[in-house]
């Protein structure tokens, strides 16, 4: 896979994944690739995040491993070094943007306006993260921007369950969506994975 289009097509579901505990990053992802979702975002929001993309990149070879969260341009390069194959940003900046692209690593720059997508589409980007999704206006923005971007794919995130994920889906500008319910925090203390893997057969039912 090469190419951030490429990587929207690659599950229906993207599931966002805050690891606190290194030691649950192969059993999460080992638990998601069960149920049927063949890719993980690991969020490089917590000090284990690196190393545990390095773990997931070493130990579940058949599993998507890319880097979430990514907010600086050093992070950007730390993340293709621990084994990250793509990338996904929250916002952008020209910095983490340059540092993406350095990188040679398909990525989902994040853009959340019509001004940012705009200039995402300006630098050969075609494929964006829409975040924050619901905050940002949800189904409806996406709607509304699909008459004037026509050649622009989303993958909405923020505030999206299993419940929503439908109407997103159904949407000819978006590619995937992603979301944290896959794995939530409580399942994640409990270390019950049975119940990560049941989530992500749910989801992987969505397309
Ligand atoms: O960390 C990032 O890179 C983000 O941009 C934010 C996450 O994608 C969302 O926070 C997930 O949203 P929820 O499914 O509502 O939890």
């Amino acid at each position: 896979m090469t190419t951030g289009l490429e990587l929207l097509e690659a599950s229906p579901v993207m599931p966002v994944v805050v690891v606190d505990d290194v030691a649950d990053a192969v059993p999460v992802a080992s638990a998601l690739l069960a149920g049927g979702i063949g890719v993980i975002e690991l969020t490089l929001r917590t000090p284990v995040a690196l190393a545990a993309i390095e773990r997931v990149a070493a130990e579940v070879p058949d599993i998507l491993i890319g880097a979430g969260t990514i907010t600086t341009p050093d992070q950007a390069k730390q993340a293709a070094d621990a084994g990250a194959r793509f990338l996904v940003t929250p916002g952008t900046t020209d910095g983490v943007l340059d540092a993406c692209f350095a990188t040679g690593l398909p990525f989902l720059p994040g853009a959340s306006t019509v001004s940012e997508a705009m200039r995402l589409a300006e630098r050969g980007l075609s494929a964006l993260k829409f975040f924050p999704a619901e905050a940002s206006g949800g189904v409806d923005y996406l709607k509304s921007i699909a008459g004037p971007l026509p050649s622009l794919k989303f993958c909405p995130t923020g505030g999206i369950t299993v419940a929503s994920a439908p109407k997103y889906l159904a949407l000819p500008n978006v590619g995937c969506i992603g979301g944290s319910w896959l794995t939530p925090k409580d399942a994640l203390a409990a270390k019950d994975f049975a119940r990560i893997e049941q989530l992500a057969a749910e989801a992987a039912k969505l397309r």
